[in-house]
């Protein structure tokens, strides 16, 4: 028997201890000879990156942390850029620059102070470095496969709450917002750019929750206003078991387009910044999302593109997405 096939076997027995769901290819896998690597891990490709208890963490929890991944000197660069894009210094084909909703309809704010997100950041050359770091890059092979794209780009500056509690992120799945699929194929890769915690509004998870269906997203009805697109899952439960992911500068979470997450208020004087990419294998598909849960997210979404854009009605959904992928491994298959 192969080393490989020795460590999926222990890798699928823990498996088959703790999930109905993987006991049924484990199932299968029995009938197949370990000579061959047997296809019997929903979640990841065993290539040797992911030690045993990391991939029995992915599979179960639907993400995984890594600890000091990026060097203090990429994510100063990548904070150096952020600030020379909000005192407009560069200027980004495509950019989004993002305000809190509560300082957007409020008082006039310049600069890095008035921005909580830079959204589409893949025509910035020093940021978009981070898409292809190969230490993120091999992370990210190990859950798409060798062909990959980066489909969607942002740098998070979560503000210091202004007392309506605007900078919170509902709880989501952000597969809500992909018109591709399959999901298994798609992964976030989230990189804390400075120490993030409970005050200052870290991740929050709902492991396991990958393992369910895309849910029903819509804007939840909080008082003192949402952002623009922060649509949340329906019918939240907030007594569900949820883990906060505390967080160095540096230190990278790869998840699921599925896990339900969302970040807590900021209740620091600082700005809590992130920087994040979304990954998909370059053979994903895409797919119609009209009469779907997606429906709303994808009007919102052509919605816009059309008002910054000029982009007309025969622009789909799927569209505005082939637009902002960028190939960053292997070949561009089917996206
Ligand atoms: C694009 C697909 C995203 C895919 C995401 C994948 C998974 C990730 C999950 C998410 O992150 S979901 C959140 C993603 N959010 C966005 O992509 C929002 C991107 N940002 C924007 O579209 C613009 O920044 C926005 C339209 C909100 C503001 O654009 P402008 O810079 O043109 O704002 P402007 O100052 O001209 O204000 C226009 C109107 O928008 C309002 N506004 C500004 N910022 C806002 C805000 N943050 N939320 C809500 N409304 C906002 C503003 O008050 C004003 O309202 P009124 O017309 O009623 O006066
Ligand atoms: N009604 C809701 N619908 C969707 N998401 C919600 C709802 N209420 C809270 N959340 C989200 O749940 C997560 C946790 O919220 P909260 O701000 O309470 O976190 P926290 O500050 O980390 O927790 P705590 O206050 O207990 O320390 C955030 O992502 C928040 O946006
Ligand atoms: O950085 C955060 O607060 C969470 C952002 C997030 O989940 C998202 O934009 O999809
Ligand atoms: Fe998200
Ligand atoms: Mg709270």
């Amino acid at each position: 028997m192969s080393r490989a096939a020795d460590r999926l076997k222990v890798v699928l027995n823990h498996l088959d201890r703790s999930h109905d769901a993987v006991r049924a290819s484990f199932t299968s896998a029995q009938n197949v000879s370990y000579h061959h690597h047997p296809q019997s891990l929903q979640y990841t490709f065993d290539t040797d990156v992911l030690t045993q208890e990391q991939i029995i963490a992915y599979e179960e929890n639907g993400f995984i942390l890594i600890r000091n991944l990026v060097s203090e000197e990429d994510i100063d660069r990548f904070k150096n850029e952020f600030e020379r894009i909000c005192k407009r210094e560069v200027k980004v084909p495509g950019l989004t620059v993002m305000k809190d909703v509560s300082i957007a309809k409020s008082e006039f704010v310049e600069g890095e102070k008035a921005v909580t997100k830079l959204q589409d950041y893949q025509e910035d050359p020093e940021l978009f470095r981070y898409c292809v770091l190969p230490q993120i890059l091999k992370y990210v092979e190990c859950f798409t496969g060798p062909n990959i794209m980066a489909m969607h780009t942002m740098l998070i500056n979560k503000p210091p709450d202004t007392g309506k509690k605007t900078s919170r992120h509902p709880m989501h799945q952000d597969l809500h917002y992909f018109p591709f699929r399959p999901a298994d194929r798609i992964v976030c890769s989230w990189t804390a750019m400075e120490k993030v915690h409970r005050e200052n509004g870290c991740l929050v998870v709902l492991p396991g929750s990958h393992r369910g269906s895309l849910q029903e997203h819509d804007y939840p009805e909080w008082e003192g206003g949402v952002n623009k697109m922060y649509h949340g899952v329906r019918n939240y439960d907030p007594n569900h078991p949820r883990v906060h992911l505390e967080m160095e500068k540096g230190d990278t979470v790869f998840f699921h387009p599925l896990l339900i997450h969302g970040s807590g208020m900021n209740q620091t004087n600082g700005f809590r910044k992130a920087i994040s990419c979304h990954y998909a294998s370059g053979d994903c598909y895409y797919i119609d999302v009209n009469g779907t849960t997606q429906e709303n997210i994808s009007n919102e979404v052509k919605d816009l593109a059309s008002r910054k854009f000029g982009a007309d009605d025969s622009v789909t959904f799927a569209d505005t997405w082939a637009i902002r992928g960028r190939l960053v491994q292997g070949d561009r298959i089917s996206m």
